[in-house]
């Protein structure tokens, strides 16, 4: 981009957005959610866990190290879904798919629930907003992931906020 031909608006941010990358993990058919502890706009709402890209890093290696940072996995990012929305200005929200590699999510960081959802339980949880306008590309990933056990939602960890 040439920034002599197409200037920023006076209040944007001095550069690009910043990029945060929420992982819909699939295992066995079923995709995780989680439930945020903070901040207080998002407390007790779900979401696909994830977190802001460091200057340096591919959208696919903030993921995985943030699944690592957060649920204690190893996973492996797939490819991006369709969308991207302002989390506010300078922050862009964007979405992967990623499986499971290793480890079973625990809620270590920034969240106080997990829960596999199979593609009937979509709507199962209180998603954030923009998380919720991404769930038919989840549906599409569960029909086209290999069949497990999806059947019913488990929880697969229950912690005490960590504030
Ligand atoms: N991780 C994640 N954040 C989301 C999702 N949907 C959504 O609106 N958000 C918002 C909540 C936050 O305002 C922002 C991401 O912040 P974050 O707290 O996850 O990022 P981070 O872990 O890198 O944060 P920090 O180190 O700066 O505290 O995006 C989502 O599905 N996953």
């Amino acid at each position: 981009m040439d920034a002599t031909h197409d200037p920023a608006p006076a209040d944007a941010p001095a550069t690009s957005p910043r990029i945060v990358v929420g992982g819909a993990l699939v295992h066995r058919g079923r995709v995780l959610a989680a439930r945020r502890s903070a901040p207080e706009a998002v407390a007790g709402r779900w979401e696909f866990p994830g977190g802001k890209a460091e200057p340096g890093e591919t959208e696919a290696q903030a993921l995985e190290r943030e699944l690592l940072e957060e649920l204690g996995v190893r996973a492996r990012a797939l490819v991006r879904l369709p969308g991207a929305w302002a989390v506010r200005p300078g922050l862009e929200l964007r979405f992967w798919a990623a499986e499971l590699l290793s480890g079973e999510p625990r809620a270590l960081q920034d969240h106080d629930a997990l829960r596999w959802l199979g593609p009937d339980e979509l709507d199962a949880v209180d998603w954030i907003d923009h998380d919720r306008d991404v769930l038919p590309h989840v549906a599409r990933l569960l029909a086209g992931a290999p069949a497990g056990a999806a059947d019913s939602a488990s929880a697969v960890g229950d912690a005490q906020s960590a504030g």
